[in-house]
């Protein structure tokens, strides 16, 4: 009982481990006890944290800069930025680790004047304490530099090693319309998720107020508002407010236990062209859930389940060719499982990303709290079953 409880203590109270906690690290080094990822938590926090002050001021300009990808998908300026900066605070610290990143530099290398709106937006985004600013590297050399700094996050992935997978931005489409986006960062090592970081900047930072309909529509990036969930591998996860310079005091998260799963609430995409919407319609009705689904973009859906705010998230394909992307879930598979939820693919495996850039082997999502999770995924086979892609 007293490891886990330590650890907790150790990586997830703590706003800086190198030193307000010292006494409690001697305690855990006197019994011999590892206190493993402190550093990269602490760290990816940080990087997650600096790179949300750069997506809330995209976020609040009319000017997103945004580009359309070769799969039609959108990227804007606030994408290449968080990237850059997070990768640069990666390298400073873990210089031999991989990194898997959605964004590449092409399109800024073909147009200097968006380059260099990205890289003032980088030179902008400070964290507002001095010294942490510093612990993260500072700042970027100049515009080639951070595009060879994008262009590190081009590692093909797999089982070996230590590999961070990046979403600097997910949910565009959200950020765009004003909804919700996430900013995501997970470190795998051999293939495994030992640490995960979501910054969702336009959720309420308190985990008992309930999701409804309206969560993230017209999110208006105000002050007061923010949350960082995080979680390391057999040591719980945590939120505390998203703050801009020193890290804000977490706390556990859980997910809700449900007794009967005809009350939960369920969460999903809002781009029908990410997830099935009648299926989900088609499921809930087999499970007896008369509430509507609360729509909202991103891996926050993964953070509003883990602490409570919500029950239940279902990704269902909406096509068979589609293959997820590990940075869209690293992150927020890692947070549930350690909030005490389940997630597997709709065929109830489990998320691998060993695999390479991709979930080649899995196929959509099925999140929810472990009593009930079983019961979700029979229905939910049983709906997509009926009508083969
Ligand atoms: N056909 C599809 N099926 C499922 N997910 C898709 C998809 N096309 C794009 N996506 C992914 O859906 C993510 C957003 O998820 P959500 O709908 O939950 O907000 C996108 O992340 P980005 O916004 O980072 O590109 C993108 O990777
Ligand atoms: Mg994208
Ligand atoms: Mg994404
Ligand atoms: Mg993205």
């Amino acid at each position: 009982q007293l490891l886990p409880r330590l650890r907790l203590l150790v990586s997830h109270f703590t706003t800086h481990p190198f030193h307000s906690t010292a006494s409690v690290l001697t305690k855990a080094s006197a019994a011999n006890m590892s206190v493993e990822y402190s550093k990269e938590l602490h760290i990816a926090l940080l990087a997650v944290q600096r790179a949300t002050i750069l997506t809330k001021s995209v976020f609040n300009s009319h000017a997103k800069g945004t580009l359309s990808k070769s799969d039609t998908s959108p990227v804007t300026i606030g994408d290449f930025g968080a990237q850059a900066l997070i990768i640069a605070a990666l390298q400073h610290h873990f210089p031999e680790d991989e990194i898997v990143a959605e964004e590449e530099a092409k399109d800024l290398n073909e147009n200097s004047q968006l380059r260099d709106l990205v890289y003032g937006l980088v030179t902008d985004a400070k964290l507002d304490n001095e010294d942490i600013e510093q612990e993260l590297g500072g700042g970027i050399k100049g515009p080639d530099a951070m595009l060879d700094i994008i262009d590190k996050g081009r590692s093909l992935g797999g089982n070996k090693g230590r590999i961070w997978a990046i979403d600097p931005i997910d949910g565009t489409k959200g950020f765009l319309r004003g909804g919700q986006y996430a900013v995501c960062l997970a470190l795998m090592v051999d293939g495994d998720v030992k640490v995960g970081v979501l910054g969702c900047p336009n959720l309420p930072v308190s985990d008992s107020e309930p999701l409804t309909e309206n969560t993230g529509a017209n999110a208006t990036d105000a002050e007061g508002k923010g949350v960082l969930f995080s979680a390391v591998l057999g040591e719980g996860a945590a939120s505390r407010a998203l703050g801009k310079g020193k890290l804000e005091n977490a706390h556990p998260i859980h997910m809700k236990p449900v007794s009967n799963v005809s009350d939960a609430t369920f969460c999903e995409s809002v781009e029908s062209g990410h997830s099935n919407q009648s299926d989900s319609v088609q499921i809930a009705l087999k499970l007896g859930i008369t509430k509507p689904s609360v729509r909202m973009d991103s891996q926050a859906k993964y953070g509003s389940i883990a602490r409570g705010a919500g029950d239940l998230y279902l990704r269902l394909p909406v096509n068979k060719n589609y293959v997820e992307k590990i940075w869209d879930h690293a992150a927020g598979d890692l947070i549930v499982r350690e909030a005490g939820g389940e997630v597997t693919d709709t065929e109830g495996r489990r998320l691998y990303f060993g695999l390479g850039r991709t979930l080649k082997e899995n196929k959509g999502v099925v999140a929810a709290p472990k009593e009930v999770h079983g019961k979700v995924l029979q229905a939910v086979k049983e709906v997509l079953n009926a009508h083969p892609l």
